[in-house]
């Protein structure tokens, strides 16, 4: 009865993938799966869940959905396991996104290597592909190809797509040397209060770029003009620094950015645009003098690397979780504070010895942790550009914080509101005490207890509270977690593969 049933869903399968005129290859790439899988579902030979029948069902846009419409995505966690074993760290969101915006400077064919398979990615592939970007998965869905069209086609931008994340005001900096007037969405992105666009006006204005914004339309008007002397950016951020470098890239002259974040996902564009052809310099600096090349048509392959806030997500995860576990391929760099802190906390952990990402520059290490007795730090928690401590990273401490004996401050003052959502954790035993918006005192350690909750509305906080769920016995649930797939490739399934129990679920 059971294959019967298999047999049935296989034949729905193969009739909607041929409907659509697709090769099982092209929808396994979709998939992110291998040939032979689709064509062992396709046969009834391979137990489906119903998050790939979903899955299948949005690949091939078909009437297929109606098997099980995918609501929203929930998680069910049984709590209070120890992990063991190693898990490897994906690529970055954030180097990701920039990438794919940066594509678009190039008019030549850009692969980019092992590209985290992310809500994220999949909405600024959505703009690309709505304006006429041809992108695909290759090699069994682990790597990206992107080839642009001759000219973008911006009024059928997908919107939708485009006012889900934050990135697109990416776009700005490629878009301002491939037309004279165009029209973008607003940014996005995660629930974090107001987040200002102004530094990015600042710095593209030198370019020439002009924007106005109604109704939810950036209108930007472009007389292309040249940055007489450095650009000096009024906030170290990294999405503007990006912007800065993309608009740069493209111009035919030096351009100086002073003030630039040197950021881990900075420094990956940096990367990228040398293989482009754009010579950089200061790399790793908050002063970056780009060598501009006027018309860039290149094949160009590159392999963004890994990502240190997924990093420190895993170590969290280790730590509340009383486990050994090794995070392999950690960018080391970009988590040396967050360590010392967590050493100085008390943290058992040891690191091998550094090798390159595929990038050949970053510094990775395979880095175990294990169960200690965490004492409160002395000093608040607080981040800073790079080198600081990630902003990123700071909701990780809360989760660490209330394991640890005493009480921790957490002074969060980049966003409005992420340190409130930290708050979330008193839902599962946690004892934090919310000073202001931006900052929270934590008492440790906590004697977790498993609940049901919404999650949070941003994507940090959100996984903290994942990471707390599985320190607490027994089961509990977390619904609607789009927010964690911006950021996270099958992060359930990763963790379940060293030791979580984490299921899947949808309503349907
Ligand atoms: C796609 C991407 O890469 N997103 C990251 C990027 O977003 P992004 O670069 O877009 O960050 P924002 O520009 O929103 O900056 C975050 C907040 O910090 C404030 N600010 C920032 C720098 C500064 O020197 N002074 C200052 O006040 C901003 O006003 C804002 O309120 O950087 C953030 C901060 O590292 C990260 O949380 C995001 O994950
Ligand atoms: C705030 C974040 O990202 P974004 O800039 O994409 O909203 C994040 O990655 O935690």
């Amino acid at each position: 009865m059971a294959d019967d049933y298999l047999v049935r869903i296989g034949k729905l399968i193969r009739d909607a993938r041929q409907h659509r005129g697709w090769t099982q290859s092209q929808l396994a790439e979709a998939l992110g799966t291998s040939q032979s899988a689709v064509n062992r579902i396709e046969r009834g030979n391979q137990n489906i869940s119903l998050e790939m029948i979903a899955r299948i069902g949005e690949a091939l846009d078909s009437e297929i959905v109606s098997l099980g419409y995918a609501g929203p995505m929930h998680l069910r966690v049984v709590g209070g396991r120890r992990l063991s074993g190693a898990i490897d760290v994906k690529t970055s969101k954030n180097a990701c996104v920039a990438l794919l915006c940066a594509s678009l400077l190039n008019q030549g064919r850009t692969v980019l290597r092992r590209v985290a398979r992310i809500e994220e990615v999949f909405r600024i592939l959505e703009v690309l592909n709505s304006v006429g970007v041809r992108t695909r998965w290759i090699n069994d869905g682990v790597d990206l190809e992107i080839v642009p069209p001759a000219e973008l086609e911006l009024d059928a931008i997908d919107e939708e797509a485009a006012r889900r994340t934050r990135s697109i005001i990416m776009f700005l900096g490629p878009l301002l040397h491939r037309m004279d007037r165009f029209k973008l969405p607003y940014a996005g992105g995660c629930d974090l209060g107001t987040r200002t666009v102004e530094p990015h006006m600042i710095a593209l204005r030198r370019f020439g770029l002009e924007v106005t914004a109604t109704e939810g339309i950036y209108h930007a008007e472009v007389e292309r003009s040249s940055p007489d002397r450095p650009i000096v950016l009024t906030e170290r951020g990294d999405t503007v620094t990006e912007n800065a470098l993309l608009a740069a890239a493209r111009h035919d002259g030096v351009t100086v950015i002073r003030n630039a974040s040197s950021n881990y996902m900075v420094q990956d564009l940096c990367f990228f645009l040398e293989a482009l052809g754009v010579k950089v310099d200061g790399i790793g600096t908050t002063t970056l003098t780009v060598h501009g090349v006027p018309v860039i048509d290149t094949d160009v392959d590159y392999s963004p690397s890994e990502d240190p806030v997924e990093a420190m997500s895993l170590l969290a995860a280790a730590v509340v979780t009383e486990s050994e576990l090794t995070i392999r391929r950690v960018p080391i760099e970009f988590l040396e504070i967050e360590l010392a802190v967590l050493e100085e906390m008390g943290l058992d952990q040891d690191r091998s010895a550094e090798y390159p990402a595929d990038n050949g520059r970053t510094r990775l290490v395979d880095l175990t942790v294990r169960p200690s007795k965490l004492e409160a730090p002395i000093d608040k928690i607080h981040p800073m550009p790079f080198p600081g401590l990630n902003i990123d990273n700071v909701p990780f401490f809360a989760a660490i914080a209330a394991v640890a004996q005493g009480q921790t401050l957490i002074h969060d003052w980049v966003y409005d509101n992420r340190a409130i959502y930290l708050t979330d954790l008193n839902r599962l035993g946690g004892r934090l005490q919310l000073l202001d918006p931006h900052r929270v005192l934590v008492e440790g350690p906590t004697r977790w207890r498993a609940s049901e909750m919404m999650c949070p509305p941003a994507l940090r906080p959100a996984v903290v509270v994942l990471l707390a769920m599985m320190a607490a016995e027994g089961t509990s649930v977390l619904r609607n977690v789009y927010v964690i797939n911006r950021g996270y490739e099958d992060l359930a399934e990763r963790l379940n593969s060293v030791g979580a129990q984490i299921e899947t679920f949808r309503d349907i």
